[in-house]
């Protein structure tokens, strides 16, 4: 029946063509009295090898049709199954309290499901999600019931669901899957990244698609505005048809630029970067026409696994990067973990504060070995290409002098041992805690360059935590305080003959953009898919014109009063 539903638009693009609802399993559970204690156990691992098998053909067809890089998730799940914690605590459960293998399966499941979701930290999160998804799999195969397999569709779909999980995600082949709507879920979920990686049009958080779409309607996706069309009109077909050519025709327009550098109106270069997380995300930077990486965040690295990194992997690591990216300039920041970011095999005490406390380079100056591991890892990497090292959560002058004598001290080491390092290695900081932004003509002298982190410095100076729903009306990037804050970094850079750049979320936004661009920032860093988009946007745009602009925004009232003139100024 014809229904017009919204929800949040996670990817950008508009798809037209037949739903296919993706239902969950029925998998309701009865605790069942065992008697035969050993049958029960040799069902249970019968159950996990073939789980096993099913996981490792659905990773050789996900790695032939799309690479291996997708298919890495499966290889996450396998090992989900040989977790000793995992097995074992259930067939404690089977042996010590004759459960019947499911019931003692989902108890266990849920348990480490709930423990890592309220974690307060997105990477266990997704943890949690292998997790469920893996059990699911295992308890569909103890009850009999079929777990559908997204990687068999073969004709053009749009794919309704509940949400999509990881190994969900990972097996859309992007030339059948054309869209995906899910009842639950945000910008930052997962599915919503994935979405936008694979460059499938996405609404998720649409709460009731999977009530309202059965398989077989006609639906469009407008993942440019968050509409989701049920059995569409011919007008609307038609109006739909006619978005997704002017997008596709934007995306060209985009792509065109892809090799350009980017210059303004007015003739001035500003560096476009990209953030990754891992080397295999180069390809997306290079794909997408970043200039730099102007932010590695190394943490991932440092997680989902039992111990630490050793100097050789991270050498790989950082080498590949900068290999790769052909001598553009690459930041790699050292190991920002805390907060958000926890370690388990560090066995840190719990904090009242985490994202005030113990954390990065706190973390760093006190464990002085495993800091100095990572300095030697990047200043051997260095020899390979344009390798920049950044410090995180600086606060203190005495705490930059020490990681800078720290790296200095690694670097004469190996110098000594006659091992290749470059001796143009600039020396930088994150900007994310507002005594640097205040002060930032002191450290300025001390530092080859800024990079401002504003999801950081937005929620200190605001005093209003990141992550917290509550509180997320002060998270505001265009607040004349954060931007006054920004002039500041950006002024002291330069009067030291210094860059400024920023890495936070903000860098990416097109109505910052303007604004910073006016305050002088030389370098953009955001996530790799923002790029073409700001690249056109800046090539609008001119310097000169926006400098008298965005210094009178800093004296408006609020940031609501900057986002409307902004707005208007765009003509948006
Ligand atoms: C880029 C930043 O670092 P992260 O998001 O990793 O804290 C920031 O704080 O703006
Ligand atoms: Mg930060």
């Amino acid at each position: 029946m014809h229904d017009k539903l919204t929800g949040i638009a996670a990817s950008a693009g508009v798809a037209i063509a037949k739903a296919f609802l993706h239902e969950e399993p029925d998998l309701t559970i009865e605790r069942k009295e065992i008697s035969n204690i050993e049958a029960e156990v040799n069902r249970f691992e019968a159950a996990l090898t073939q789980a096993k098998q099913e996981l490792s053909e659905i990773k050789d067809k996900t790695e032939k049709d799309l690479g291996p890089d997708k298919a890495e998730i499966f290889a996450a799940h396998i090992l989900v199954l040989s977790d000793p914690e995992l097995i074992d605590s259930v067939k404690e459960k089977i042996q010590n309290d004759n459960q019947n293998a499911e019931f003692a399966m989902q108890e266990v499941s849920t348990m480490f499901v709930t423990m890592f979701e309220n974690m307060d930290n997105e990477y266990m999160k997704e943890r949690a999600a292998d997790i469920r998804d893996v059990s699911k799999r295992v308890l569909g195969i103890l009850l009999g019931v079929k777990v559908q397999s997204l990687a068999t569709i073969s004709e053009e779909t749009i794919i309704i669901a509940e949400d999509l999980t990881p190994s969900d995600t990972a097996q859309l082949n992007p030339e059948f899957i054309k869209g995906f709507a899910t009842n639950i879920g945000g910008r930052t979920s997962h599915s919503a990244i994935m979405s936008r990686s694979l460059e499938i049009p996405a609404v998720v958080g649409a709460k009731t698609v999977t009530t309202k779409i059965s398989t077989g309607t006609t639906v469009i996706v407008d993942g440019l505005d968050g509409n989701i069309i049920v059995d569409p009109t011919e007008e609307e077909i038609q109006f739909y048809t006619d978005k997704r050519k002017r997008y596709q025709e934007q995306k060209e327009q985009w792509a065109k630029l892809v090799n350009d550098s980017t210059v303004t109106k007015d003739g001035v270069h500003v560096e476009l970067a990209a953030n990754i997380g891992t080397p295999k995300d180069v390809e997306g930077v290079l794909n997408n026409g970043g200039e730099a990486v102007g932010l590695y965040r190394t943490e991932f690295l440092y997680m989902d696994r039992t111990e630490l990194p050793t100097e050789e992997e991270q050498f790989t690591a950082y080498k590949e990067v900068v290999e790769r990216m052909e001598g553009k300039p690459v930041v790699i920041r050292t190991l920002d973990i805390g907060g958000d970011k926890e370690l388990s095999y560090l066995d840190l005490p719990k904090e009242m504060n985490p994202f005030l406390g113990f954390r990065a380079i706190r973390l760093c100056l006190e464990e002085k070995e495993i800091f100095k591991t990572q300095l030697r890892a990047l200043l051997r990497a260095s020899a390979f290409g344009n390798l920049k090292i950044m410090f995180p959560m600086i606060a203190t002058l005495e705490e930059l002098r020490a990681a800078k004598s720290m790296l200095n001290e690694e670097k004469d080491k190996l110098v000594a041992d006659g091992v290749d390092v470059s001796d143009q290695i600039e020396v930088g900081m994150m900007v994310e805690i507002p005594s640097t932004a205040v002060a930032a003509d002191l450290f300025a002298k001390e530092v080859d360059f800024f990079s401002i982190g504003t999801n950081d410095l937005i929620q200190y100076t605001m005093a209003a935590d990141r992550m917290n729903e509550r509180v997320s009306y002060l998270y505001q990037p265009y607040h004349p305080a954060i931007l006054r804050l920004v002039k500041m970094v950006i002024d002291a850079a330069h009067k030291e003959g210094k860059w400024a750049g920023m890495c936070g979320e903000m860098a990416g936004d097109e109505i910052a953009i303007p604004l910073l661009l006016g305050l002088g920032l030389d370098e953009f860093s955001m996530s790799a898919t923002s790029i073409l988009p700001a690249r056109s946007q800046l090539l609008t745009l001119s310097k000169e014109e926006l400098s008298a602009f965005s210094n009178e925004m800093l004296t408006l009232d609020t940031a609501d009063e900057v986002e409307k003139k902004v707005r208007a100024y765009l003509d948006m």
